[in-house]
């Protein structure tokens, strides 16, 4: 099995596949720079994509999302583990701080003391690198897993605004026609996509009282910008069961009739982290 995702290595996203590819027979990394090259690499270079979907603190890593509109893909795991920073320097005093785009929200009253430029990366990885490789005074926000053989001048342990830190992060492969049924046993989540190609008054609403009136638990919902016109949103939704389930299966027969529905997948719900 190839897995893409984030690089290079060293990422939090690193960490999330191996904890996936463990769970499978035999698996390679290949690592891309950009969490929308990590997705491209599906189905051609990989078979399998781990992305970073939501953070505790940050909420949802929208390049994800909104690929989820763009391509047909199945989310077929998911996974949280905990995220923990460090800042170091080559001096005391740096002019200049990298850190990944997601990494700097969840680190901010930290960096708000440094009164200095932040350079966003890609990745937390490519932060680190881009510190090793300056020749004037900076600093990076960077894993805590990645101190480990390096020397650095400065160094402040756990920089994240809220000690309990973590995210999820989803496996993801390119859709197919047929899905798994669910085994007993499991707990399931189901993600799903609700196309803004209708809009209408109380559009919202009146999906949420479905979703009510089969008691059907949403354990997160987030409005995305459909890029056409202020006002219009794609609706990103996850909830507990199968989408094989007797409830799931009417709310969402219910809903397409008013609005397009993308099913991206059902999955086992992960575990909390530790
Ligand atoms: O750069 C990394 O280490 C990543 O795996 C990406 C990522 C993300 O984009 O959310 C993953 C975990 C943290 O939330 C910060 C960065």
């Amino acid at each position: 099995m190839r897995i893409a995702t984030l690089g290079p290595a060293g990422t939090f996203s690193e960490l999330a596949a191996c904890e996936f590819g463990r769970q499978l027979n035999d698996y390679t990394l290949a690592f891309y720079p950009a969490l929308a090259r990590v997705l491209k690499a599906l189905p051609q270079d990989a078979d399998l994509a781990v992305v970073p979907i939501e953070n505790i603190v940050e909420g949802v890593v929208s390049p994800v999302i909104d690929t989820f509109v763009k391509r047909p893909l199945e989310i077929v795991g998911e996974l949280s583990i905990p995220v923990r920073f460090s800042l170091v320097a080559n001096h005391a005093q740096p002019e200049k701080i990298y850190a990944q785009f997601v990494a700097q929200g969840q680190c901010s009253d930290c960096l708000g003391r440094y009164n200095v430029p932040i350079m966003n990366t890609a990745s937390n990885s490519e932060a680190l690198q881009l510190l090793q490789q300056s020749r004037e005074p900076a600093a990076a926000v960077v894993p805590e897993h990645c101190l480990g053989e390096h020397h650095f001048a400065h160094v402040e342990h756990d920089i994240t605004d809220y000690a309990h830190n973590e995210t999820r992060f989803v496996a993801v492969r390119e859709a197919r026609d047929e899905h798994e049924a669910p085994k007993t046993g499991v707990n399931y989540k189901t993600s799903l996509l609700i196309i803004d190609d209708t809009d209408h008054p109380g559009l919202l609403v009146e999906h949420l009282q479905v979703f009510a009136a089969y008691r059907v638990n949403l354990t997160s919902l987030v409005s995305r910008p459909t890029g056409q016109k202020f006002g219009q949103y794609h609706f990103y939704i996850e909830c507990e069961g199968h989408r094989d389930d007797t409830a799931i299966r009417a709310a969402l027969t219910l809903i397409q009739l008013r609005n397009k529905v993308m099913v991206l997948g059902s999955y086992p719900t992960a575990a909390p982290s530790e």
